[in-house]
């Protein structure tokens, strides 16, 4: 099983150490560290070292690849990126770890010139012979059209593979129309796009059956602490991580997607999927950069998962086909 991920906005990750950081002052900063991210490539970190084959894809800035190209032989990720005029953006991440909180500064990115974009469509159905998932992930770059996704979804779609959509706001509304096998929004994202009517588990478990009856496979309502609503159309399930110390929260998303896609691909059930993708993000809470720790221990977090029936009623059923 072969698995592409897309990431037309990468960025270079640059966590900054800022214990009890505050607001409109001088804050001083224990450490930094830069880190290949964007969430495609975060996707594709965790999957490869889960030990599956991953190639990564999307937009890179010529100026500066060399720390993906590091990134990706260390982790055998197979780089079909395509390379851009300008530097790839950097993101800020301040990591306040006395406190648990993550703060995000992320910018525009490069706009792509025209070309760029034909020459990825050709790489995208080229890698569509031979990989069965696609996962397309994060912001738009500047001067990218919104129907690019739709239209990449539907491409992949009539290629017969599987398309996880991990973007937000209209982006995400367009997405959905082309039907994708699997979203992943969280909480803020729902309530962007309308989504959400009302507080409480019932009804984002009603926001993900809705999704479902746009057509969407699997739809996943990720609620950070509070955990993560997993919906088929026919099981409507809440996997509760435990209470965990956080070291950052960047990436926590990636990996739930990504631990769901190692979950559908090794044929688990609902139940056990929303427990592996739970203990990939839980893994991600603990590190700086995306990288899982070995398999025991993703079992160990695994079985620290509660995974409750939300509303065993039926109302659609849509296949999740792999
Ligand atoms: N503080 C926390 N304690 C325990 N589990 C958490 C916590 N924060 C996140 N998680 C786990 O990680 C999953 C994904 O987190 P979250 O909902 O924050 O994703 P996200 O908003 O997409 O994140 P990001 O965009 O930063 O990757 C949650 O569903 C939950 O299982
Ligand atoms: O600006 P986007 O594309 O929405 O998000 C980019 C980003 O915050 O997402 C990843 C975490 O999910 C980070 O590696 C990266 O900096």
């Amino acid at each position: 099983m072969n698995i592409a991920t897309i990431t037309l906005n990468p960025a270079i990750d640059q966590t900054v150490f800022v214990d009890h950081f505050q607001l409109n002052t001088v804050n001083r900063a224990r450490a930094m560290q830069r880190d290949a991210g964007g969430k495609g490539v975060n996707v594709a970190s965790f999957l490869a070292d889960y030990g599956l084959s991953v190639t990564a894809t999307g937009l890179l800035g010529a100026e500066n690849p060399h720390i993906f190209e590091r990134h990706f032989a260390a982790k055998g990720i197979t780089d079909r990126f395509v390379r851009v005029p300008g530097a790839t953006r950097i993101g800020v991440k301040i990591v306040d770890e006395a406190n648990q909180q993550t703060t995000d500064i992320n910018l525009p990115g490069l706009p792509p010139p025209p070309a760029a974009l034909n020459t990825l469509i050709d790489v995208i159905d080229e890698l569509a012979v031979n990989h069965e998932w696609f996962v397309l992930a994060g912001k738009l770059p500047p001067g990218v059209p919104i129907e690019f996704i739709p239209n990449l979804v539907a491409r992949l779609r009539s290629f017969n593979c599987n398309v996880a959509l991990d973007v937000s706001g209209p982006a995400l509304i367009a997405g959905l129309q082309a039907q994708p096998s699997l979203v992943k929004p969280n909480l803020d994202e729902l309530r962007q796009i309308d989504l959400l009517d009302g507080e409480g588990l019932e009804a984002v478990g009603n926001a993900a059956r809705r999704i479902n009856q746009m057509g969407v496979g699997l739809a996943i309502v990720s609620m950070g602490a509070q955990g993560a609503i997993f919906s088929d159309g026919t099981q409507l399930l809440h996997a509760i991580p435990p209470s965990v110390t956080v070291r950052s929260t960047v990436g926590a998303g990636d990996a739930m997607v990504a631990g769901t896609i190692a979950g559908l691909v090794e044929g688990l059930s609902l139940t056990e999927i929303a427990r592996r993708a739970t203990a990939f993000s839980l893994a991600a809470l603990g590190s700086i950069g995306a990288h899982l720790p070995p398999r025991a221990e993703l079992i160990a977090l695994a079985a620290k998962v509660t995974v409750t029936v939300v509303d065993p009623a039926v109302t659609t059923v849509t296949p999740v086909d792999q």
